[in-house]
């Protein structure tokens, strides 16, 4: 414990009955997306339970995530198509942004599903939450806000992640954004630094980007969404490109000027611009400040999260389990309720083990058009086939003809091992991928699947196509080799 912890701990507060710990089977701290899965999980598996969080206010998802990320994008994406209209030959005259009305709308749906999710925990059995912090005092046990103690049979650990704010963009104030605060802004910035090409990064900066404002997107790796295929990074910087200036491989400084802030940047190329506001999107740690986890006695990795064991979420052969973003493997909304559901269930089991065989990697990026990566790639020793949605028939149509794909197969059957993909309905192929991969199925497999002409979804047979040429299975004989009007 270091001496802040230990004056925090010596001033917590003594409620009357404090000596009096309470108990139940499994605690769950934390009352986000898999906080509430635990407990819901673990109750359901005839557990008693205490969900401790010392807000209740629904979730990060839809307060300062998934949710308004999303309705920021819709805006933008209203605004391109309208950009766009001339492309079909429709004048739409000039076009304005209502700031105050497409924000408001932001603010005013986002505070809808907010209040959903609250209203979901208003549901739960009358004594279960608790409006506290929760720190170790010991591996079973808790000290809360009021000093109030818990003894739990097993303790599930899904406090999230927090926004990192580095130096030098912790000196700018209200100047520098994180996703807490970008969607508090009242008008559209003029001009916008974005620092971090990650998902948040992407998303944000191209919505602001369509939006009207001048963008200028920073990263200091070379590669934008960690990428892993140099054909799809390559698509993906075209489009971004289109909208914003970018520049990576770069490191970064930050200082206040006039009414805003200058970025200066060098490594793989020099430059600065002076921007209104900068929106810092470098990584989210998991929230493990706070904890005394040095109580809870359990090992962890050299970046301070729990080891534990993904198919259980128990840390070692402890009582302790973990869910969701503070477990740091993939910090995304269906892993963490996945999370939540297995840490729950194997808290109430103990002492026997439920294991869960993990969903294959699935992330999507929502930039228009959607980036998306699912599973392994040619790193693992793959079979791989691509395709390009430049000159795709349907993606042509719609004047949505930009992207690329590739898939990873396994040898020597081609089975779908993973795929990288930004491609017009990226998200819906994104799912298919990711189902078919999940079900092991190979090149051959898919391939015999009716494609509906003409479709987006047709694009994926030239890379199916590859990777069945080269492993022994052949490509279907019943079929047509040929490729229809565009497809
Ligand atoms: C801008 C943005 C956009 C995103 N978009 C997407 C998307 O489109 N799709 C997707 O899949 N994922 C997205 N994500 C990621 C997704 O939102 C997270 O993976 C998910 O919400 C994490 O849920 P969680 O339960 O781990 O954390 P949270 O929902 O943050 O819950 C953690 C809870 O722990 C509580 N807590 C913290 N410390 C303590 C303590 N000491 N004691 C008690 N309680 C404590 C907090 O109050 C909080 O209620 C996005 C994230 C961001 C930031
Ligand atoms: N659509 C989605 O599913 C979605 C959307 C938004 C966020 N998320 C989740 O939220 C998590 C956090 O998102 P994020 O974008 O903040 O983090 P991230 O880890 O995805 O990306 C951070 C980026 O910042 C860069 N970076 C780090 N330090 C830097 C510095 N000092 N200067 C310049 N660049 C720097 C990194 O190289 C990296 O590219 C993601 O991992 C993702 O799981 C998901």
């Amino acid at each position: 414990m270091t001496d802040a912890q230990a004056d925090t701990a010596n001033s917590l507060p003594q409620k009357p009955g404090a000596s009096q710990p309470l108990t139940c089977d499994v605690a769950v701290i934390g009352a986000g997306t898999a906080g509430l899965a635990a407990e819901r999980a673990a109750r359901a598996n005839g557990a008693s339970t205490l969900l401790i969080d010392p807000e209740f206010i629904g979730t990060l998802c839809a307060n300062y995530g998934c949710m308004p990320s999303k309705l920021l994008i819709a805006a933008a994406r209203a605004r391109h198509q309208v950009d766009q209209a001339g492309l079909f030959g429709i004048d739409v005259g000039s076009v304005a942004v209502d700031d105050a009305a497409l924000l408001n709308r932001v603010r005013s749906e986002r505070d809808r599903f907010a209040a959903l999710t609250r209203d979901s925990i208003e549901t739960l059995p009358d004594g279960i939450c608790i409006k506290s912090h929760a720190r170790f005092t010991g591996p079973d046990t808790l000290v809360l806000d009021d000093g109030r103690t818990v003894k739990a049979g097993a303790i599930v650990i899904a406090t999230g992640s927090g926004a990192a704010l580095p130096a030098p963009f912790d000196m700018l104030g209200d100047r520098a954004l994180t996703n807490r605060s970008v969607f508090e802004i009242e008008t559209l910035p003029d001009s916008l630094g974005v620092v971090g090409s990650g998902s948040i990064g992407l998303e944000l900066a191209q919505a602001f980007a369509r939006l009207g404002v001048k963008v200028t997107l920073l990263d200091k790796a070379e590669r934008m969404g960690n990428v892993r295929c140099a054909r799809v990074h390559g698509a993906l910087r075209k489009i971004m490109e289109r909208d914003m200036a970018v520049h990576l491989g770069v490191d970064v400084d930050a200082e206040c000027a006039q009414s805003g802030v200058r970025l200066t940047w060098s490594g793989k190329e020099t430059g600065e611009a002076l921007v209104d506001r900068v929106l810092v999107a470098v990584g989210r740690p998991p929230t493990l400040e706070g904890l005394w986890l040095e109580k809870a006695g359990i090992a962890c990795d050299d970046s301070g999260v729990p080891c534990h064991d993904r198919a259980t979420m128990r840390c070692g052969d402890s009582a302790i389990f973990l869910a969701g973003d503070v477990a740091a493997d993939f910090p995304l909304l269906h892993e963490a309720s996945h999370d939540g559901a297995i840490a729950g269930r194997n808290a109430a089991a103990l002492p026997a083990e439920i294991r869960t065989e993990r969903y294959v990697s699935f992330a999507i990026t929502f930039t228009d058009p959607p980036l998306v990566s699912i599973g392994k790639s040619e790193e693992h020793g793959a079979v791989t086939g691509t395709t390009s949605f430049d000159d795709q028939g349907r993606a042509r149509v719609e004047g949505r003809d930009e992207g690329a794909l590739t898939l990873y197969a396994a040898a020597p059957h081609g089975t779908l091992i993973g795929a990288d993909l930004i491609a017009p309905a990226g998200e819906h192929l994104g799912h298919i991928l990711a189902w078919a991969i999940q079900h092991k199925m190979t090149a051959t497999q898919l391939l015999q699947m009716p494609f509906y002409h003409p479709t987006i979804e047709e694009g994926l047979k030239k890379a199916l196509r590859t990777i069945c040429g080269a492993t022994p299975i052949a490509l279907p004989t019943d079929q047509d080799s040929g490729t229809p009007s565009g497809g």
